[in-house]
C-alpha cells in the first residue's frame, strides 16, 4: 500500500439511523477500492459487521476501522481511514469515541424513511466533534424514496446545507463514486507534526486469540514505530512495540504509522482491561507534557442478575462472563447469592440492548439456560443519619425507616413517529410517569420529546413503543439528572416467605398493578402441594395483592398402591426429573416459568 501525504489522508465515520444503509455503504467503498475482491466480498455478507450476532441482528457493535487506497479524479493517490460506528443508542459513548478520532462524517439517510431519531442523536454527536458532514441520500432506487423532501427535512431539522447531498444506491453501487470523490473534495485532512513528540489517542483495544490485547490508535504528533518503547499516560504502564499495522479490512503490518493515521498496535499487554480507551501513547523517554482531552467512560445503568437454571453450570456462567468481559470492558459483573435462585452474578450493562445481547450471547455462544431477574437502575438514597448511598439490587435496600430520600435517574427522549401513532406513544409516554416537553413535527413525522424515569424504560418500554408504532417509531435518550421520587420496595411472597428474587423498586402509584399481574401470573404456573400457597405481593408488612394455588387432592403414586413396583419406582421418577426443573422455596417448589413469567409481566 502506498504512503501518502497527509494533506491526502482523509479520516472519516458513517453516522446513520439503524438499517439506512450504513454497513452496505461502507462495504460498498471497501469494494470500489480494492480492499477485498469480488469473490471475498461475496463470502461474508457484511464485512464491518464481524460478530455472528451483529450480523444476525444486523446491528453493529464493535467499533473497527478499514483502510483504503483512492485514486481521485485529480490523479492523486489517497488514503481513506473509514470507522465504523454502531448505530443503537445504548453504544453512544463507542460512536463518541469514533469520531473523536475523524475529521468528518458521512450522514447516511434512507430516502424513503427520512430523519429518524438516532440520525438526530448521531449527527449532533458528529457536529460537537466539529466534524465536516457530507449527507448522503441512501435507497434512491426504492420507488418510495423522497430525496427532496429529505434533503428539505435534513436542512430543518438538523441544520446543515443538503443541497449538494450525494444521491446513491449502496445496494445497486449508484452514486457510490461520488461518495468517494466527495470524500476527497469536501472533507479535510487531518492535521499533525510528524517531527513532534509521539502523541496517539487510544480509540479502542480488543482480545484477538493470535494477537493477544491489539489496540486501535490514531496517532496525532510524531511516528508510532515498531520496536519503540511507549508509555500510556493515564495507566502509567509502558510496553515495547511488537506489532504496527491497519486492517484492509485484512490485517497489514507496516514498520510505522504517522501523524494523522488510524491503524493498531500490539505489545505484551495481559489484559483489555490494562488499556484505558480515551488515553493518551507517547514516547516513553521523552513524553508529551499535555494528555488529549479523552474520553467519559463508560458507566453501566442498567443492572440485572443473571442466575444458571442448572446449579452446575455456575463455573460454566463465571468463566463464559470473564470471556465476554475481555472484549468488553462496559458489561461487569460480581458474584450474588439468591435463596430462590442460588449463586449467580449481579450484572451491569449500558442499556437494555447491551443486556440481551450479553444475554443471548451467553445462552448462544456458551450453552447456557439462564434467569435473568427484573433490570434495575442506580438509585440513590440520602438516609436519616446524612450518609448518601447508591443502590442498584433491591436486596440491598435499607429498611425505609432510615431513609430520608430515595432519587431515581431520568432521562430526556427523542421520539420521531408517524402521525398516526402519535396518541399511542403520548399515552404510553404519559403511562410511564412521563413529561412532555416539546411537539414539532418533521415533514408528516412527528418529534416529541419527553423526560421519562429511566426505572419506567428499562421496563419493557421499547418493546412496547415498537408495538404501539408497529415498528415505525425510533427512539434515542440520554441521561439527564436524579430527581426525588415516591419508590418503594415490593416484595413477593410465597408460602408467606419473601423470594428475594422477585423483589423490586416502583412508584408508589404502579406498584399495585404490578404486583398483582406478578401474583397471577405466579399462580397459574406454581403447581399445586399437598397444601394451599398463598403468593402475596407486599410493600413492608401490607399486602397489596394476593392468589392462592389450592391444595393438591391425589397422591401420584396413590393409584399404585399395593400394584405394580417398577410402575411406581417409573413415576417417581418422572416426578424427579420435573423437580430439576424446579426451584425448592422453603416447603414449596417453584418452575423456572413461574419466574420468568412473573419477571416479565407487563402492568
Ligand atoms: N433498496 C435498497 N436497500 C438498501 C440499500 N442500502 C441498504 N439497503 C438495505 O437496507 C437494509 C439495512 O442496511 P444495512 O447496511 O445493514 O444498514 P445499517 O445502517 O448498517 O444498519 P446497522 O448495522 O444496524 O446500523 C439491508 O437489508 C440492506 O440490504 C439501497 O441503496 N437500496
Amino acid at each position: 500500500m502506498t504512503t501518502v501525504p497527509i494533506s491526502n489522508i482523509r479520516n472519516f465515520s458513517i453516522v446513520a439511523h439503524i438499517d439506512h444503509g450504513k454497513s452496505t455503504l461502507a462495504d460498498r467503498l471497501i469494494q470500489m477500492t480494492g480492499g477485498l475482491s469480488d469473490r471475498e466480498m461475496a463470502g461474508k455478507e457484511q464485512v464491518l459487521d464481524s460478530m455472528d450476532i451483529e450480523r444476525e441482528r444486523g446491528i453493529t457493535i464493535k467499533a473497527q476501522t478499514v483502510r483504503l487506497a483512492y485514486k481521485a479524479k485529480d490523479g492523486k493517490d489517497y488514503i481513506f481511514n473509514l470507522m465504523d460506528t454502531p448505530g443503537h443508542v445504548d453504544f453512544a459513548y463507542e460512536v463518541s469515541r469514533s469520531l473523536a478520532a475523524c475529521e468528518g462524517s458521512l450522514l447516511v439517510v434512507d430516502a424513503s424513511q427520512g430523519v429518524e431519531a438516532q440520525t438526530l442523536a448521531n449527527v449532533y454527536q458528529a457536529l460537537d466533534n466539529n466534524h465536516e458532514i457530507v449527507p448522503v441520500l441512501n435507497k434512491v432506487d426504492l420507488p418510495a424514496a423522497e430525496p427532496e423532501k429529505v434533503k428539505q427535512q435534513i436542512e430543518d431539522v438538523i441544520g446543515i446545507d443538503a443541497s449538494d447531498a450525494v444521491m446513491i444506491s449502496a445496494k445497486t453501487g449508484l452514486g457510490v463514486a461520488d461518495v468517494l470523490e466527495a470524500i476527497v473534495t469536501r472533507l479535510p485532512p487531518p492535521k499533525g507534526d510528524r517531527d513532534a513528540t509521539l502523541k496517539a489517542l487510544l480509540v479502542d483495544s480488543w482480545y484477538d486469540v493470535y494477537l493477544g490485547v491489539v489496540v486501535l490508535i490514531r496517532v496525532v504528533d510524531g511516528v508510532m514505530k515498531k520496536g519503540s518503547r511507549v508509555r500510556m499516560m493515564g495507566t502509567g504502564a509502558a510496553y515495547d512495540i511488537e506489532r504496527v499495522g491497519f486492517f484492509t479490512p485484512k490485517m497489514t503490518q507496516v514498520d510505522e504509522l504517522g501523524p494523522g493515521e488510524i491503524g493498531f498496535i500490539t505489545a505484551a499487554i495481559k489484559e483489555v482491561a490494562d488499556t484505558r480507551v480515551g488515553d493518551t501513547i507517547t514516547d516513553d523517554r521523552k513524553p508529551v507534557t499535555e494528555m488529549l482531552p479523552g474520553f467519559k467512560p463508560a458507566i453501566p445503568v442498567v443492572f440485572c442478575g443473571l442466575f444458571p437454571v442448572d446449579a452446575d453450570d455456575f463455573e460454566t456462567l463465571r468463566a463464559a462472563m470473564g470471556k465476554l468481559r475481555l472484549n468488553d470492558a462496559s458489561f461487569s459483573f460480581e458474584m450474588e447469592t439468591s435463596a430462590a435462585l442460588g449463586f449467580g452474578f449481579r450484572c451491569g450493562f449500558l442499556g437494555l440492548l447491551h443486556l440481551e445481547i450479553i444475554q443471548e450471547r451467553l445462552s448462544r455462544e456458551f450453552d447456557l439456560n439462564l434467569i435473568a431477574t427484573a433490570p434495575s437502575v442506580i438509585y440513590k438514597m440520602k438516609l436519616n443519619d446524612g450518609t448518601e448511598i447508591e443502590i442498584h439490587n433491591p436486596i440491598d435496600m435499607p429498611d425505609v425507616v432510615k431513609i430520608a430520600e430515595i432519587q431515581e435517574p431520568w432521562i430526556e427522549a427523542t421520539i420521531l413517529t408517524p402521525d398516526e401513532y402519535l396518541g399511542s406513544v403520548l399515552k404510553l409516554c404519559q403511562d410511564r410517569r412521563g413529561s412532555q416537553k416539546e411537539l414539532t413535527y418533521v415533514g408528516s413525522r412527528a418529534m416529541v420529546k419527553y423526560d421519562l424515569p429511566l426505572n419506567e424504560v428499562v421496563f419493557d418500554f421499547y418493546d412496547r413503543l415498537k408495538s404501539v408504532s408497529k415498528g415505525y417509531a425510533s427512539f434515542d435518550y440520554h441521561l439527564t439528572d436524579y430527581k426525588p421520587a415516591d419508590l418503594v420496595k415490593m416484595q413477593i411472597l410465597v408460602n408467606n416467605e419473601p423470594v428475594d428474587a422477585l423483589s423490586m423498586l416502583v412508584h408508589r402509584t404502579r406498584a399495585e398493578g404490578r404486583g398483582r399481574a406478578m401474583v397471577e401470573k405466579m399462580k397459574d404456573l406454581i403447581p399445586p402441594h399437598m397444601f394451599q400457597i398463598p403468593i402475596q405481593a407486599a410493600i413492608g408488612g401490607k399486602v397489596i395483592a394476593r392468589e392462592t394455588v389450592r391444595a393438591l387432592r391425589k397422591d401420584v403414586t396413590a393409584k399404585c398402591y399395593g400394584g405394580d413396583i417398577t410402575r411406581k419406582r417409573k413415576l417417581l421418577e418422572k416426578q424427579k426429573e420435573g423437580k430439576k426443573k424446579m426451584r425448592q422455596f422453603g416447603k414449596v417448589d417453584i418452575p423456572q416459568e413461574a419466574f420468568i413469567a412473573a419477571l416479565k409481566v407487563d402492568s
